[in-house]
């Protein structure tokens, strides 16, 4: 049987009246012991200053105290612990470890262990003054068997405990006896409330209700990479920020030198994430999207499609580093170099070993040139050495290294070249771009890349957004880029080939989250097959993982949009929504004149329900429908401002990817197809925003699949 206890008043039994009495003491020790955790963590950064020997260690020091400041906040809306495991069995009295609280390890997987112990699992470890653990962090390996164990595998547990919150006070708790043969899986009442529960503002965690498939990608080995394919609302970004904040858990010290980084497709996406990690503790996690990552310089033209679609081509990066190459050349010349009064000669063939030498190092370009500097220098000072019969100073090496032949053979054999240099010359220079891209690309594709009216310089270029990716694309040819530890992409289907590999490079020495959904892709380049993006992320071998159980559609509006799925030329697992209630409501109108009343009136009745309200519509449609609602007395923010206290948001089609709203008004689907190429994945976007209820106004006719 399932004990839960409903509001506190309306308990009926007086044992589950105690038993939330004491839990909720403990939760009233927790925060006690939290706050004089952050009240020694703000003494200790305050006192940082003089206790640091120097100003570096200092700073340092600073940092780390700061971010355990930053850490340890308490946010009185999010409770303290969620879940309390209860391990079967007797303590086993002959552990020393039993008797010496400081020596008992919480985080020991083996549940032998555990025998006869509780634990509460919450967002961060809570000690108490003797070092007591009061509650545990849910990344603890002893915390996995909350989420993980079930009556087939009780992993040693007893009882799971799930409590439930209202306005941070503990309201409930719902058991599982696993001993006895009780799960609730996902017929859990306070699973189905925070799924239920109307959305406003920006994305939370969500630690207490994490599903076994999740957690098994949210706690892959930080060596792994992967891949995760799921229909809409199925948790890909939450798993990806989760495991994000389990890793830097987990690997500490290692993923704060690397780094991590979260990669979503635009800025309105990552302002609805980004107080995910830092409610898990996590400070320090870098966020951007692609466009961020490459911008090297400001993105001031607009391509052609066409010219964009071979931009963003995989062929390209082979023509830019053909190019670069091309640069090269076999030295023809001996170098002679002066050297007061000797004068040293390197001979066209020794000259041609070293380059060619360099050349099969395959080093990036730059660091080639300065390889074969160094080699030619090396020969000189053997020669110098010989004659002079010691070694020479490193004030000689250098002034060799800068000695006008050095320099001239330098130039003429392996010139420096920058980014924007290699790509003005291919888009200004038709021979140039032919000889690099001859049996590449088409002579059509090669014209589309041709400026018509080239700038009289690579700096006076005005560049376009995927000039941006080949202009990251040659820096990576011309030096290494520093790679983060790991990387997780969200809406990777969007990801052009070239795009992925900007991300590859700074995932090289690092793992990969690789988020998306094949049916959502709407850019001209997106993948339709994992494994092809997998190649150009430099991880071939990840593991592709479904994920199909959907959290946020209800079941009528994830049938109503599955219906584009045939249409959308894409072989992926169909999902199956958790979610029995919402609704579905198809407004059809006469005149298209009525559409704009129409979508007043759905606001309207939307604000009558809690949660937030978003009416989408094609981007040309955007302006028009906010100042109707504006003129009808209805405050409409937009998906950039997260901070917007308006419940009623107009988002474009193209901005919404990733976000969710508890009622959604689709205006006129047949546009928002009409507007793009892959319009019908864009609207299947589009339909799957809502969590609670989907309107659609029309007066055009329906898209056919629909
Ligand atoms: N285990 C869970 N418990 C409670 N809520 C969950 C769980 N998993 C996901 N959710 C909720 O479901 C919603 C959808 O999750 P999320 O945005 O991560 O899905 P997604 O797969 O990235 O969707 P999309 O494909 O639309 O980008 C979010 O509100 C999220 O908090």
């Amino acid at each position: 049987m399932t004990l839960s206890a409903q509001q506190s008043d309306a308990v009926v039994d007086d044992d589950l009246g105690s038993q939330l009495a004491a839990e909720r003491a403990h939760l009233d020790l927790s925060r006690a012991a939290l706050h004089r955790m952050r009240e020694r963590a703000e003494a200790l950064f305050s006192a940082g200053g003089q206790v640091a020997g120097d100003p570096y260690a200092a700073e340092m020091l600073g940092r780390t105290l700061s971010r355990r400041v930053a850490e340890l906040a308490d946010d009185p809306s999010t409770p303290l612990f969620f879940g309390k495991l209860d391990f079967g069995g007797t303590p086993d009295s002959s552990d020393p470890d039993r008797t010496d609280p400081d020596r008992r390890e919480p985080d020991n997987p083996d549940h032998a262990d555990h025998a006869g112990r509780s634990y509460h699992i919450g967002r961060r470890h809570i000690t108490d003054e003797v070092g007591e653990p009061l509650v545990l962090d849910w990344r603890a390996p002893v915390s996995r068997s909350f989420y993980r164990a079930s009556v087939r595998d009780p992993q040693g547990v007893a009882t799971r405990r799930r409590f439930g919150f209202g306005a941070g006070v503990l309201t409930s708790f719902e058991d599982e006896h696993l001993d006895r043969g009780e799960e609730l899986g996902t017929a859990s009442r306070i699973l189905t409330a925070e799924i239920e529960r109307p959305r406003v503002g920006p994305m939370r965690d969500i630690v207490a209700t994490i599903q076994p498939e999740q957690d098994e990608l949210v706690r892959a080995d930080l060596a792994d990479s992967i891949c995760v394919q799921g229909a809409p609302g199925t948790g890909k970004t939450a798993v990806g920020l989760h495991r994000a904040a389990y890793l830097l858990y987990l690997h500490r010290e290692r993923l704060r030198r690397s780094g991590v980084l979260v990669v979503g497709p635009n800025r309105a996406f990552l302002s609805y994430i980004s107080a995910v990690l830092p409610a898990l503790g996590e400070v320090e996690v870098a966020q951007a999207t692609v466009e961020d990552l490459v911008a090297r310089l400001p993105v001031r033209a607009t391509d052609d499609p066409a010219a964009a679609v071979v931009k963003h081509d995989a062929r390209m990066a082979d023509v830019l580093r053909r190019a670069l190459h091309g640069y090269v050349c076999k030295p023809e010349e001996p170098i002679v170099v002066s050297d007061g009064s000797y004068r040293w000669r390197i001979g066209a063939d020794a000259l041609r070993r070293v380059v060619d030498e360099a050349r099969r190092e395959g080093l990036p370009y730059g660091t080639g040139r300065e390889r074969v500097r160094a080699r030619v220098v090396g020969l000189l000072q053997r020669q110098s050495e010989a004659r002079r019969g010691d070694s020479p100073s490193d004030a000689w090496l250098r002034r060799m290294g800068k000695a006008k032949p050095v320099a001239e053979f330098l130039d003429a054999v392996w010139p420096a070249v920058t980014p924007e240099g290699l790509l003005f010359t291919l888009f200004s220079d038709a021979a140039a771009l032919a000889t690099a891209a001859g049996d590449l690309l088409t002579a059509e594709e090669q014209a589309l890349l041709l400026w018509s009216k080239p700038p009289r310089s690579a700096k006076a270029a005005k560049w376009s957004a995927a000039d941006a990716v080949l202009i990251d694309e040659a820096v990576g040819l011309i030096e290494r880029t520093t790679s983060f530890g790991h990387v997780v992409v969200d809406e990777a289907q969007d990801l052009s080939p070239m795009q992925c590999r900007a991300v590859a490079r700074r995932s090289e020495h690092g793992s990969i989250t690789l988020l998306g959904d094949l049916a959502q892709g709407t850019a001209p380049w997106a993948a339709t097959d994992w494994r092809v993006s997998l190649d150009h992320l430099g991880k071939p071998d990840a593991a592709v993982v479904p994920l199909t159980v959907g959290f946020r559609v209800p079941a009528a509006v994830v049938t109503f949009a599955n219906r584009l799925l045939p249409a959308l030329a894409v072989d992926v697992p169909p999902a199956e929504s958790l979610r029995r209630d919402g609704a579905l409501d198809i407004r059809t109108v006469v005149e298209p004149s009525g559409v704009d009343d129409a979508t007043v009136a759905e606001v309207r009745a939307a604000l009558a329900h809690d949660g937030s309200v978003a009416v989408i519509a094609a981007d040309a449609a955007v302006e028009r429908l906010r100042t109707v609602l504006t003129d009808a007395g209805v405050e409409a923010g937009t998906a950039e401002d997260v901070e917007s206290v308006a419940r009623v948001t107009v988002v474009p089609a193209t901005l919404v990817k990733g976000l969710e709203y508890d009622h959604v008004i689709v205006v006129e689907p047949a546009q928002i197809v009409a507007a793009e190429p892959r319009g019908l994945h864009r609207l299947y976007v589009v339909l799957t925003r809502a969590v609670s209820r989907l309107a659609v106004v029309h007066a055009e006719p329906l898209p056919t699949p629909l």
